[in-house]
């Protein structure tokens, strides 16, 4: 909690010098005010109880009134002050955790649920981080109050500086555990509280509102929801319960000490031991002394849990890199022999089993190799290990036989293009969803439609309402404009994989071009045309594409079957049929479905 407290205070600092050092003055001038008007009126009570002239009173009163001016506005220049460091710290840290994101340049870290869990809850610290500054100026203003009434107090009369003390015991006692119970309680119900939001997406988002329409499983997801709602629910009321108790024993005991040493008090000022503002000053500090103490309890509650929060934040931001870096990395050399896999095995983790089980390939340059096998044969896999998203389990891939690992693997990257299975459909315009595979032809319309040409998807572009700066998505609509197609509109699934393919192919000569099933959404026709079309594209660059359809890889250089973890069988279609093996087993297969149709 220490080393996160210090991160967290330089963090702030980084983010905003000069507000993060004004907010210590105006909680110095908000916790002293109440110290000050305290002193001040037992100065004018004693004053007017010993018939001290008219002028110094009036210099009191005068006194008083700027204090209370002061004490009026400090909270709202406070409070904006508060308001303006809180987003500007959350801006800072917002940066900094998905600077710290994006240099995670490998996939397994998004992939473990507990990164997952991590990175959420470090998404709340910052999106809280106001909260944070909130409650600690708060807690600072406590506790400079009390200290000034303490110190008050001390010098005035240590007897009553005692008895004052003691009025804060029970408080300072129980609010201290219970803020320790409220953080725990938090850090408990936290993941319940998740995966009631998963349920709740679920049931509202269009991901799987088809599904649950179908198979009408809605009533059981909202089950779920709302028992896990049930389950935190019942740990809060828990927590409440204890609350409610404890504040009640605390604030009659409270009420006891401060009434205790009123009396005491009441009895010192009769007996000539303390002046008649001293009673004043008394009344002043227990009171403000046990509000002050109270609240700075239920910020250290706040602030503790924030600063769990931020725990994770620093986790994720000063994690190591995922995949090695080399020291001193290679420059990419374009490609010109060719990719070598050299007994590669790859499992997910140690829990997972083998996809890969020594897996030996030559990939030559400027040939076009195609890679079939049956679901899970680790095709996908062997494509995500050429982009280096991983690094093998055992074995080594060559780039022009240097190992993979000694480039950086965004060096090695602006050398591939790729369509994946799982390719991504963004929120953005058409022209945008196409860009973003090399955003500098943002502006550059000759590319831009060049790519969707390439990708037969031009005409689509072109016709929406607002040509390929038409927003494809229905989904930041207000209600007033939902009527208007010009807004947005929603592309078809083969629409959408064309798109994905005017991505890939919008980044200039790559050296190697992966397909990962790009026309499993196209009709027989257009997958006809698509294939002609990357055929023509492709020129003398290296092309790698994994399809189910063995029709649409026949005229590959190279066709690779992967079955079992490793190259099973390897050669031209002919050769492959000649062979009788899975291939020719497959084709046939396929073929004969083809005939059936026709029949
Ligand atoms: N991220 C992952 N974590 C753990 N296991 C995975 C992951 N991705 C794939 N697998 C597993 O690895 C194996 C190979 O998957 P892969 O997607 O590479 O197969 P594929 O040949 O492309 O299959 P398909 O033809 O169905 O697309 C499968 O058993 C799959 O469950």
């Amino acid at each position: 909690m220490t080393r996160t407290f210090r991160h967290v205070v330089a963090l702030v600092w980084r983010a905003a010098p000069r507000t993060a050092g004004l907010s210590p003055l105006l909680a110095l001038t908000a916790g002293l005010t109440p110290v000050v008007t305290a002193w001040l009126t037992k100065l004018a009570i004693d004053d007017l109880v010993a018939g001290a002239p008219a002028r110094p009173l009036l210099g009191l009163a005068a006194a008083l009134v700027a204090v209370a001016v002061t004490a009026a506005l400090v909270p709202h220049c406070g409070e904006y002050l508060r308001v303006t460091l809180g987003r500007t710290v959350g801006a800072h840290s917002l940066d900094r955790l998905f600077t710290a994101v994006g240099r995670f340049s490998g996939l397994a870290r998004f992939e473990d649920p507990a990164f997952q869990d991590r990175l959420r809850l470090a998404q709340q610290a910052t999106a809280t981080s106001s909260q944070l500054v909130d409650d600690a100026q708060q807690a600072l203003r406590g506790l400079l109050t009390v200290a000034g009434f303490a110190g008050s107090l001390v010098a005035l009369n240590p007897v009553m500086a005692g008895v004052v003390a003691l009025a804060a015991v029970p408080t300072v006692a129980a609010e201290l555990s219970l803020a320790r119970q409220r953080a725990d309680l938090m850090w408990r119900v936290g993941p319940v509280e998740r995966r009631e939001a998963f349920y709740a997406q679920l049931l509202g988002g269009t991901a799987a509102a088809k599904e649950i329409r179908l198979f009408g499983f809605g009533g059981w997801l909202r089950d779920r929801m709302l028992a896990e709602r049930r389950d935190a629910d019942r740990a809060k009321r828990v927590m409440d319960a204890r609350d409610a108790r404890t504040q009640s024993v605390l604030s009659g005991a409270a009420a006891l000490v401060a009434g205790g040493g009123l009396v005491w008090a009441l009895l010192a000022v009769r007996a000539g031991g303390l002046t008649v503002g001293d009673l004043s000053m008394f009344v002043a500090a227990v009171a403000g002394v046990q509000a002050a103490l109270s609240g700075v309890i239920s910020q250290y509650a706040g602030i503790h849990h924030q600063l769990l929060l931020f725990t994770h934040y620093l986790d994720v931001v000063t994690a190591g890199p995922d995949l090695p870096e080399p020291d001193r990395p290679c420059a990419v050399p374009p490609l010109r022999d060719g990719i070598e896999l050299r007994d590669v095995w790859f499992r997910y983790s140690d829990e997972h089993p083998w996809v890969l089980r020594g897996v030996n390939l030559h990939i030559p340059h400027g040939t076009a190799v195609a890679l079939v096998g049956l679901n899970g044969a680790g095709k996908s896999t062997l494509v995500k290990l050429l982009c280096r998203f991983y690094d093998p389990t055992a074995g080594t891939v060559y780039w022009d036989g240097v190992d993979i690992r000694r480039f950086r693997p965004e060096d090695l990257r602006a050398r591939l293009g790729a369509v994946f299975q799982d390719y991504v459909t963004y929120d953005l315009t058409a022209r945008e969803n196409i860009a973003v595979g090399d955003l500098g032809a943002l502006a550059d319309d000759e590319r831009i439609t060049g790519a969707a040409r390439l990708a037969g998807v031009h005409d689509v572009l072109r016709g929406l309402p607002r040509g390929y700066d038409t927003l494809l998505t229905r989904m930041f609509f207000d209600h007033a404009d939902k009527a208007d197609a010009d807004t947005g509109v929603v592309l078809s699934g083969g629409q959408w994989q064309r798109l994905a393919l005017a991505r890939a192919f919008l980044r200039e000569r790559p050296d190697l071009v992966m397909l990962d099933e790009p026309s499993a959404g196209l009709d027989a026709e257009a997958e006809h045309e698509l294939h002609r079309r990357i055929r023509r594209h492709r020129g003398r660059h290296t092309s790698l594409l994994i399809s189910h359809r063995l029709a649409a890889v026949r005229d590959a250089d190279l066709i690779v079957v992967l079955a079992d973890g490793v190259v099973a069988e390897l050669g031209a279609h002919p050769a492959l049929v000649a062979r009788g093996g899975q291939y020719a087993r497959l084709f046939a297969l396929q073929a004969s479905g083809y005939r059936e149709e026709a029949a």
